[in-house]
């Protein structure tokens, strides 16, 4: 069986870095896994690991933007564009992984959550390559400073999950950003989420932080504004799909528990046992396996 996971969020989220940190929790659990990179912008510093798989070898934005005078934003439309196209390259390079679990880094543009046919089209491919596929997607603690900010990563989230019909997971990254302490400037802590409970309304979304304190930002006041909160609210409260799993990368116990959490929302290891790495599979180990 094959494996992929998604990662995805918006712009700066911190998917590449989760992406990277992953990997080395699986290798270090003595199972292969491989990144693959879908950002043709992204800069070969920002990989921990060189990805096995990688769209800039198909098309890079540098080129797309000097050759075709596109803009960035333009440019990177194209890029998918481009690869939804030539969907058979992605499914060549695919071919040569059995048995193995692909960490695929997402580019960060929101277009390709909400509206762009491009995730879409290259879940029912990875379907059709009976690749077992979930998603996680990441919105960094930040959000939580801000609540009309977090409503909006809020909606984000299900826009994405309802355009992708595949088994998904909502991580609130970089929680060492958040401390208990609000006095606590020197740490580099930028949040003052004053106590856990709080934190707790934010990961498991309770509506009401909208409904509550009508009024109180200044450029709040059109009641317009209340009636779309109020309808924000109706909605979130009648679908309640979208909860965060914490991730604070410099808690090695936290980034497992969202391991596990993926795991099990893909039933990774049903039906096998993890393997040895490659090395050691043709050695003397074989008769072990
Ligand atoms: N404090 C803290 N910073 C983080 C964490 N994860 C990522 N960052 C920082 O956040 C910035 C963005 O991280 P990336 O991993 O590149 O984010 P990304 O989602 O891949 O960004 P794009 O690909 O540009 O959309 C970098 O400066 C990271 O060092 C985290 O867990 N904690
Ligand atoms: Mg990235």
């Amino acid at each position: 069986m094959r494996y992929a996971v998604l990662v995805t969020g918006p712009a700066g989220a911190g998917k590449s870095t989760f992406s990277g940190s992953f990997m080395t929790h699986l290798q270090n659990s003595k199972r292969t896994s491989h990144l693959v990179n879908l950002d043709p912008a992204a800069a070969p510093t920002s990989f921990e690991y060189e990805p096995v798989i990688d769209i800039k070898d198909l098309i890079s934005l540098e080129d797309v933007m000097s050759e075709l005078q596109y803009g960035p934003n333009g440019g990177l439309v194209y890029c998918f564009e481009y690869l939804l196209e030539n969907m058979d390259w992605l499914e060549e390079e695919l071919g040569s992984f059995d048995d193995d679990y692909l960490i695929i880094d997402c580019p960060g543009q929101i277009e390709l959550y909400t509206h762009h046919p491009f995730l879409p089209t290259l879940v029912r491919n990875l379907q059709r390559l009976n690749i077992r596929t979930c998603a996680v997607y990441l919105i960094e603690s930040q959000f939580m400073e801000d609540k009309y900010k977090f409503f909006s990563g809020v909606l984000s989230a299900m826009s994405a999950m309802v355009n992708l019909e595949i088994p998904w997971i909502n991580i609130m990254s970089k929680m060492d950003l958040v401390t208990s302490n609000p006095d606590n400037e020197s740490s580099g802590a930028r949040i003052g989420v004053r106590n856990r409970k709080n934190i707790a309304r934010f990961l498991d979304p309770d509506p009401l932080l909208l409904a509550n304190e009508p009024g109180r930002e200044g450029n709040v006041s059109n009641p317009k504004f209340h009636s779309l909160n109020r309808a924000i609210v109706q909605l979130i409260e009648d679908h309640p799909l979208v909860s965060f799993l914490p991730l604070d990368l410099t808690n090695p116990d936290s980034l497992e528990t969202v391991i596990s959490h993926i795991d099990y929302t893909m039933q990774y290891g049903e039906d096998e046992e993890p393997k040895e790495p490659h090395d050691l599979d043709e050695g003397d180990f074989q008769d072990l396996e």
